[in-house]
């Protein structure tokens, strides 16, 4: 699956609705055992969640918007096939989520790429099932520290944690993706699959039982006044730097 939202696969409610339509697809073609996903956009694999989805929006919208967000996480970290991440790019905040959410994370190595969590950057705080997911992939400790100072991690520093599996010249991502596909495939589907419900089930049983207050808490926090000052000078940081 190739993520084509320009210019840097931002991730809005209508990208998210087709994402989860396209990958309930695959989930349901039961010849498609494996998906590899990357990026369509030079440079950037996603640019997490689209900010201007939870900027000067209705609390009906971005209820709306949080439940999407909810769906993508679910679908993907709770699917049966197996999915590697071909990080061509960098991928902070909801771009990291999407790739920890995979199996296996394959990372072009390039210093100018990063890659985390960086949501205390712009004042706002990942839920807990972001945290649970990160602490799944790198454990307590580096969460704790990633989370608190928003860290964003070069190729090098995110493999020395644990965040990617592996690291790769741009141009082999692909190829090395399908190699490990391969490896990945080789093991029986039910006793992988089983292995991988097992592990992730508890993350995923408790937002699915917390969906409807988490849905609550994410419209309460970000429609508030300071949140959305915050959230509209990150949003005006960002276009400064370009020009
Ligand atoms: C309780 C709340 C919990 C919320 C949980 C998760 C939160 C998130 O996921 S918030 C999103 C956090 N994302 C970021 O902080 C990334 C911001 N973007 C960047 O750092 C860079 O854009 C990036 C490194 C991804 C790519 O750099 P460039 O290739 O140099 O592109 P530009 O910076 O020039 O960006 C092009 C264009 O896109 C706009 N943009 C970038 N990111 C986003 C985004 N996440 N949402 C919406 N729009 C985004 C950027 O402003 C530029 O716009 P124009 O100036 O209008 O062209």
């Amino acid at each position: 699956m190739t993520l084509q939202n320009p210019p840097v696969n931002s991730l809005s409610l209508d990208f998210l609705t087709e994402f989860c339509s396209a990958l309930e697809k695959l989930e349901m073609d039961k010849s498609c055992r494996g998906v590899i996903l990357t990026s369509g956009q030079p440079k950037v694999f996603s640019a997490g969640l689209d900010i201007m989805e939870m900027y000067g929006k209705s609390p009906e919208r971005c209820g709306e918007f949080w439940r999407a967000v909810q769906e993508m996480w679910l679908k993907l970290y709770s699917s049966n096939m197996v999915i590697i991440a071909a990080i061509n790019g960098s991928s902070p905040a909801g771009g990291c989520l999407m790739s920890m959410t995979c199996d296996y994370r394959i990372m072009a190595d390039n210093p100018r790429y990063s890659i985390g969590l960086n949501e205390t950057q712009l004042g706002i705080v990942a839920p807990f099932w972001f945290k649970e997911t990160m602490v799944n992939t790198v454990g307590h400790r580096t969460t704790e520290i990633a989370l608190q100072l928003g860290q964003l991690y070069s190729p090098t520093e995110a493999l020395d944690i644990g965040l990617v599996d592996k690291l790769v010249p741009e141009d082999q991502i692909i190829a090395t993706a399908t190699q490990t596909m391969t490896k990945w495939l080789a093991v029986p589907d039910h006793a992988r699959q089983i292995t991988k419900s097992m592990m992730r089930k508890p993350t995923i049983d408790k937002l699915m039982s917390k969906r409807e207050p988490d849905i609550q808490n994410f419209v309460s926090f970000i429609t508030k006044d300071p949140i959305q000052k915050s959230l509209g000078l990150y949003l005006s940081m960002l276009k400064k730097r370009k020009s």
